[in-house]
């Protein structure tokens, strides 16, 4: 049996909608594969409670079926469903990794991108690639239909996740269909200062990058308290804070020292909305690693 380890990821970054991804040095899954006549799943961890073992509902059998390799798989979620980091992605991920190395199939980490991709389209309704890109081959990733870059960056990140779910599916139907020009070309300078930072692991540079005036604004109201969360992270020092994926956590990127009084102004911010959350202090990391 294979042992893969699948990072949690953040999508979007704010300017990057549906392109730019981050695997986060925590939290995770982890899955066990090995080959079998059928695809059977085996769930256990955060929120498995509520997604289906169903290989025809999961994630998981979507990525085995694209494979063509049916398998036995067990998952144990770290990354909770519905949190807007990846959860989803993560299983996927772990699962074509894991298939492609207990089959011996060959393919490289970017040719096992649009495989991993399948359980997105499940889930959400499209093959986005923006989570499975990082959570596969790590760091910072830019995923379009050419192919996915990827930089090694390693800057701080706090991710503050409260308890209030989101679903892709349904965070997607609140993206404006369309923009005015002004709005995008903001929009672009902000996606390259935020490329420049990955290149140069400049947190200032990056959080300078993490707005968006089209996407973000329509998410945001999906997200009790976001707004006085952003603010306070801010206040204690945060670079840039935006929605991560499409919500509800929060993501903020910062100077290392500065993560852990970001991450109790968060926690109290949304205690003084009544809502319960908990805070990661992690940064940007590995992808799937294989035991
Ligand atoms: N292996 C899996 N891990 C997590 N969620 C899964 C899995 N398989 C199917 N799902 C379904 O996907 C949805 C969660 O995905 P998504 O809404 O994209 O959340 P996230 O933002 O955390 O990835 C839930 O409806 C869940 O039941
Ligand atoms: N680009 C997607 C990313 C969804 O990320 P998730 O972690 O919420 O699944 C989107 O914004 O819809």
């Amino acid at each position: 049996m294979v042992t893969v380890r699948a990072p949690a990821t953040s999508a979007n970054l704010g300017s990057g909608f549906d392109v730019f991804g981050a695997a986060l040095s925590q939290p995770a899954d982890v899955v066990r594969v090995e080959p079998a006549a059928e695809t059977t799943i085996e769930m256990s961890g955060a929120g498995s409670e509520f997604i289906p073992e169903n290989p025809e509902k999961n994630v998981a059998g979507a990525v085995a079926k694209a494979l063509d390799s049916p398998a036995r798989i067990e998952i144990d979620k770290g990354v909770r469903p519905s949190s807007g980091l990846g959860s989803s992605a993560a299983s996927a991920a772990a699962v074509a990794v894991g298939i492609n190395a207990a089959y011996d199939l060959g393919h490289s980490r970017e040719e096992l991108v649009p495989y991993a991709a399948e359980g997105e389209a499940l889930v959400s309704g499209e093959a986005h690639s923006d989570n499975v890109a990082p959570a596969i081959m790590g760091g910072f990733t830019i995923a379009t239909p050419e192919g996915v870059t990827q930089v090694d960056a390693s800057i701080p990140l706090v991710v503050c996740l409260p308890e209030i779910v989101i679903s892709t599916r349904d965070a997607r139907r609140v993206v404006p269909r369309s923009a005015p020009v002004s709005e995008v070309v903001e929009c672009v300078g902000r996606a390259a200062t935020l490329v420049a930072g990955m290149f140069r692991d400049d947190p200032t540079l990056v959080g300078r990058g993490m707005e968006n005036g089209i996407v973000t604004p329509a998410r945001a109201e999906l997200i009790d308290g976001y707004a006085d969360v952003r603010e306070t992270a801010l206040e204690a020092g945060a670079t840039g804070v935006t929605v991560s994926g499409a919500g509800p956590a929060i993501v903020a990127a910062c100077d290392g020292n500065r993560r852990k009084r970001i991450a109790s102004a968060m926690l109290d911010r949304f205690a003084e909305e009544g809502i319960e959350a908990r805070a990661y202090q992690t940064q940007v990391g590995h992808g799937a690693e294989l035991f």
